[in-house]
């Protein structure tokens, strides 16, 4: 099996947050989830977030501190997903490399088809509120 470092974005602006939904043709296809990626050789989770944020929705983003992590098993693929708490700083989202993106209130998160990784931390999201 393998494993892979995957980084997500809770990006809070005005009692919303960002949730992005995956592209056709992919792990996970359609599902929402928290945008982000794989981590690279050498990148930090900070830097990793940055570039994802701004190659999927063409946002700035600061990344200020870890929410959660998850450890998730789908089939052969083992993730280990870091959930960062992010400020906006610049830009206005754009669906540049996902399929769609909403900002919804915490407590509109499920009605939203998540991956199942994501569980956990909608449900803490809305715990935390
Ligand atoms: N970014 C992100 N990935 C998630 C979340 N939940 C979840 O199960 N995943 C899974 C889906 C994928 O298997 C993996 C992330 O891969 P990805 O396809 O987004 O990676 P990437 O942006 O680097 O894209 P690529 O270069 O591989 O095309 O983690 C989440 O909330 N955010
Ligand atoms: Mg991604």
């Amino acid at each position: 099996m393998q494993t892979i470092v995957v980084t997500a974005a809770i990006i809070k602006h005005r009692d919303r947050v960002l949730i992005a939904q995956r592209k056709e043709n992919v792990h996970q296809a359609l599902k929402w989830e928290f945008p982000g990626g794989k981590l690279e050789a050498g990148e930090s989770p900070e830097q990793c977030l940055v570039r994802e944020i701004r190659e999927e929705l063409g946002l700035t983003i600061n990344v200020q501190k870890i929410f959660e992590v998850v450890s998730h098993i789908y089939g052969e693929r083992h993730i280990i997903l870091l959930c960062y708490l992010c400020r906006l700083i610049g830009g206005s989202a754009q669906t540049r490399d996902c399929h769609d993106f909403r900002w919804v209130e915490i407590n509109e998160l499920y009605f939203y088809d998540f991956a199942e990784a994501d569980l956990p931390v909608v449900s803490n999201l809305q715990k935390r509120k």
